[in-house]
């Protein structure tokens, strides 16, 4: 079978692939393939080795039908029109646990650098204004003992929210699809309705996936919902904030900050007034970008193509419709 490594993915997958027997292609660019590019080289191949960076809507779907799998190097897969690829019969599998720690890290250290205005110091001192002592000047906010509200109680949620107990004690709320009663004994977290996970939260942080369902939910309504004083984190991803909401939220002092790793669009315009803001932290979609969870990643979507091969059960199957 002929895989199509479509980014220039670690090594350790590749190398098991090559040692399965399987013919593999490797873009070994670092920039991604564009659109056409994509389209014609998969033509060619059996097996797609994809990332979230690629749209595999249902128009690069019919011109690949005769795709045999579809391996995604991500957890994430709302890039992927599961529905048509299922229609089409072509499986897509994912890679879960692989970055969990690592993007509940990325939220954590948004959350604090949030709370103590700390890129836009550090951009402060770049520019020449290192200032002096000012008693008034530059205040953030304490972490302990406030409540952290976490929208999508699953797995990156959960490892977010351990951490927000452990170092500083916070109140665990969350809002899920359904109740998560290993976490609320672990954590002693509550359950709570949407409306009272907006009202309560002091820090609330985004977990949840893409979908019909959660795009564009935080909106200028949610927003206005939250307390003023409320931290917004999103490491999920960009399209369950509506951006331009959230930049008139902050403007407003309609809520207090904001932490992202995802936007919508990525990468961001460089004249985003969130890139201004004093409240704000922004990094570029690197909650997976640890050595430990791109190997993992690695392995794991090299092991789904080679459970494939064999006419294994797919352990990430994502499109159990197939
Ligand atoms: N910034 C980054 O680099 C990364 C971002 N992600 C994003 O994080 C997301 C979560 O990853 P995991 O925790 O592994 O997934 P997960 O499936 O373990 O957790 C998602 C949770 O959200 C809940 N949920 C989904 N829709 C909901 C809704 N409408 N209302 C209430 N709850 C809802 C689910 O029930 C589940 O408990 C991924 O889908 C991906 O978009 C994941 C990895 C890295
Ligand atoms: O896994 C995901 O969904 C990501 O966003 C990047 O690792």
């Amino acid at each position: 079978m002929k895989v199509l490594v479509s980014l220039n993915f670690p090594p350790l997958g590749i190398e098991m692939l090559k040692q399965e027997g399987l013919d593999v292609t490797v873009w070994k660019n670092d920039i991604p393939m564009t659109r056409e590019e994509l389209i014609q080289a998969t033509k060619e191949h059996d097996i797609l080795l994809s990332s979230s960076i690629y749209t595999l809507d249902a128009d690069f779907l019919e011109k690949n039908k005769h795709l045999k799998l579809i391996s995604q190097f991500a957890v994430g897969y709302n890039n992927i029109d599961i529905e048509k690829a299922t229609e089409l019969g072509i499986p897509v599998t994912n890679t879960p646990n692989a970055m969990t720690d690592a993007t509940a890290d990325i939220a954590f250290a948004l959350m604090l650098a949030v709370s103590r205005k700390m890129f836009h110091m550090h951009k402060t001192i770049i520019s020449g204004d290192w200032g002096h002592f000012r008693p008034q000047a530059n205040l953030g906010m304490e972490l302990k003992g406030k409540t952290v509200g976490i929208f999508g109680m699953g797995r990156i949620g959960s490892e977010f929210a351990r951490r927000c107990l452990g170092a500083y004690n916070m109140k665990v709320i969350y809002h899920n699809r359904r109740p998560n009663t290993e976490m609320e004994k672990e954590l002693n977290a509550s359950y709570v309705s949407f409306e009272e996970l907006l009202k309560e939260s002091d820090v609330l942080s985004v977990h949840a996936g893409l979908s019909n369902e959660t795009k564009g939910l935080f909106n200028a309504d949610v927003f206005s919902k939250m307390k003023s004083s409320a931290i917004f984190i999103n490491t999920a991803r960009g399209g369950l904030h509506h951006e331009k909401s959230l930049i008139e939220a902050l403007q407003n002092k309609v809520i207090w900050g904001a932490g992202l790793d995802v936007t919508n669009p990525e990468p961001m315009n460089k004249d985003n007034p969130l890139l201004n803001m004093e409240n704000v932290a922004i990094t570029p979609h690197i909650g997976s970008a640890t050595v430990e969870s791109r190997n993992e990643m690695s392995r794991l979507v090299a092991l789904n193509i080679i459970q494939f091969s064999r006419g294994e059960p797919l352990t990430n199957l994502v499109s159990p419709g197939v």
